[in-house]
């Protein structure tokens, strides 16, 4: 997953944000003060359109009658349409399984550093602990903690970087994602009929499957006003399953009409957003949004985000279906693991890191 960029990095002193927090200074460090541009609106009062995004249940695709199903389907081709993302709810993963990764989450990012930083996440590389995406000493950084591991396949693991404590964190991680990668085979079984393609078109395709996890831990902050959990961007994935820590603040926003709208969890729901490799695969009939995540005052926020993907070996760009005359090829064809290479050496900025693949970047 993290091909490591051929030169020395120069990404400056990265602040732990925990640590940051606990010192309870009230100034924030320059490197995480936002251009006045990019600072956050808070609160966002009122919004011009309906503000929540769809949730679909996933009991009436699996085994619904023929009326819940059409209706399902047709308000599953809708969200991803209109806005990337939905919320699913009846998803078959145990209540309890979401509990435990969330419990052991949280138990592994209240160690102490010194603990977490035996799994260092190497500047310029993606798994491990640390702030992805910092390329340079004066980049501005988010507000997050993170610690991720690739997954699926084996070859990507670093068991370097594998946790021994919490004790049963590995193990968690391993039920979880199984089952969260059955869900992920379900959801682009869906995504294929809502679009009147064969139901495994995907599957077909992608091969062995990429998959990753990454934990986000954004401790509360004094000046939320200023600074920016997880800067804007656009997930390189195919698909991607986002659980929000129960309980926690309100974090994540997306941008839709040029407004950022704040995502309200919908209890023991998923989020799942499309990732730039669908928007290509369909041509930019379903588009992968730009989002971000905000901190709070006074509460931390955890998230627990799996990356879905295509083999690394398979060539991607728009679907032959996708494509006519009055919607010709917008995305070029490449290599997907090219586009993962440049995807993880580039800083997060919108959906900027799309242009590589797209033949006319300022129409699209
Ligand atoms: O924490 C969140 O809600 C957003 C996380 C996210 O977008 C990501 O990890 O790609
Ligand atoms: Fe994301």
């Amino acid at each position: 997953m993290a091909p490591v960029l051929e030169f020395p990095l120069n990404v400056g002193q990265i602040d732990d944000v925990q640590e940051l927090k606990k010192s309870q200074k009230t100034k924030i460090p320059n490197r995480f003060v936002r251009d006045l541009s990019e600072r956050p609106m808070l609160p966002i009062t009122a919004l011009p359109f309906s503000s929540s995004i769809p949730v679909i249940d996933l009991a009436k695709l699996m085994k619904g009658n023929k009326e819940e199903f059409h209706y399902e389907i047709l308000k599953l081709s809708a969200s991803c349409e209109e806005w990337g993302f939905f919320q699913v709810i009846n998803h078959e993963i145990n209540l309890d399984l979401l509990d435990k990764i969330e419990k052991v989450a949280t138990e592994f990012f209240m160690l102490p550093v010194e603990e977490k930083q035996k799994y260092p996440m190497a500047p310029g590389t993606v798994q491990g602990y640390g702030q992805a995406f910092v390329f340079s000493e004066d980049q501005k950084l988010d507000w997050c903690n993170m610690f991720a591991l690739g997954l699926v396949p084996h070859s990507i693991r670093n068991p370097k970087l594998w946790p021994t404590n919490p004790p049963m964190f590995s193990d968690t991680v391993e039920t979880y994602s199984t089952e969260i990668r059955k869900l992920c085979k379900h959801l682009l079984q869906f995504i294929a009929l809502s679009l009147g393609l064969n139901g495994n078109v995907f599957e077909e395709m992608f091969g062995e499957s990429v998959q990753a996890i990454r934990m986000n831990y954004y401790p509360a902050c004094p000046r939320p006003d200023l600074v920016l959990g997880l800067s804007p961007h656009s997930d390189g994935s195919a698909l991607t399953v986002l659980q929000q820590g129960k309980g926690n603040a309100v974090g994540l926003q997306i941008l839709k009409n040029n407004t950022w709208v704040p995502i309200q969890p919908v209890p023991n729901a998923l989020v799942i957003n499309i990732g730039d490799t669908v928007e290509v695969l369909t041509n930019g009939r379903y588009k992968s949004s730009e989002h971000r995540a905000v901190t709070h005052k006074q509460k931390d926020r955890l998230s627990i985000v799996t990356f879905y993907a295509p083999s690394y070996d398979i060539e991607i760009g728009p679907m032959p279906e996708m494509v006519d005359e009055r919607s010709p090829s917008k995305y070029r064809r490449y290599n997907h693991g090219e586009y993962s290479r440049h995807y993880v050496t580039n800083k997060l900025q919108g959906k900027k890191t799309l242009d590589f693949a797209k033949i006319a970047p300022e129409t699209v």
